[in-house]
């Protein structure tokens, strides 16, 4: 679904790369973290796959397009499979909830009795039923990020992307944030979650990748947000501490 090969990302010729020779693979229906400091190439990494940065050198594969040679007229049939999701939510504030998630099916043309059934179903699923008429300050942070979310799946795309989207909200919302995510892909959706939630991560044990100053350098399955594979020390063979 998902294939970098040797990508490497660099913003600013005098600073080190966003992305260092990164090769992975993610395939259709997984749920991967992506972790790491602050910095470390998290939000470069999604923006590669639904194209807002382009690699300096290497190839990205999604959903059978070379992202990479992609020509920009071909960029919104890629977008049509990709879901995104921010911190901020990012809803239209002169929109309702409901004028909000069909806005995305009416910019691909969905007829108006399409657009009212699909829009039902995943209000529903993201758990906002009976909210369709409010506005963005009438809702809380949990709610508006389902919104976005709702927004995101509502023409089923193939991955859903997250950049940190419990980032601003509280640990409990967070959880049901989650959930809501965990369920889209249970569905089939891949779900990329780039966080800084080790709550969730270690709760979930799903896939984590984590990044280090642009470089993989763990890609675990069913892991925790620190890794729990102790390193062996190469002098004595014993074992030490857990990577941090
Ligand atoms: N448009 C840009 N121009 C210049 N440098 C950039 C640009 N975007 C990102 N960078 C740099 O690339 C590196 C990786 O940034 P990125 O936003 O991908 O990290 P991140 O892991 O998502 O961080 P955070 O957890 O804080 O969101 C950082 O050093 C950042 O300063």
């Amino acid at each position: 679904m998902i294939r970098f090969e040797n990508v490497t990302k660099v913003h600013d010729p005098r600073a080190k790369p966003a992305l260092d020779s990164v090769s992975v693979e993610i395939e259709g229906g997984e749920f991967v973290f992506l972790v790491g400091a602050s910095g470390s190439g998290k939000s470069t990494f999604l923006k590669m796959i639904y194209r807002e940065d382009v690699a300096t050198s290497g190839s990205v594969y999604v959903a059978g397009h070379n992202v990479s040679t992609l020509t920009s007229w071909r960029v919104p049939k890629l977008r049509r499979k990709i879901g995104v999701v921010f911190q901020d939510f990012r809803i239209l504030p002169q929109k309702n909830v409901y004028q909000n998630v069909a806005f995305a099916m009416q910019v691909i043309g969905a007829s108006r009795a399409r657009t009212k059934e699909r829009v039902t179903d995943v209000l529903a699923m993201v758990g906002l039923e009976g909210m369709e008429k409010r506005m963005q300050h009438e809702l809380s942070g949990g709610e508006q990020q389902r919104v976005a979310i709702a927004r995101a799946v509502v023409n089923q795309p193939d991955i859903l992307l997250a950049d940190e989207p419990t980032g601003n909200l509280d640990p409990t919302t967070s959880e049901e944030i989650t959930e809501v995510l965990k369920k889209i892909n249970a569905n089939g959706t891949t779900v990329v979650m780039a966080t800084h939630d080790d709550d969730i991560v270690d709760r979930m044990r799903r896939r984590v990748i984590e990044l280090s100053r642009g470089k993989v350098m763990r890609d675990e399955a069913k892991a925790t947000y620190t890794s729990l594979i102790p390193k062996v020390t190469p002098a004595t063979g014993t074992t030490g501490e857990a990577q941090a």
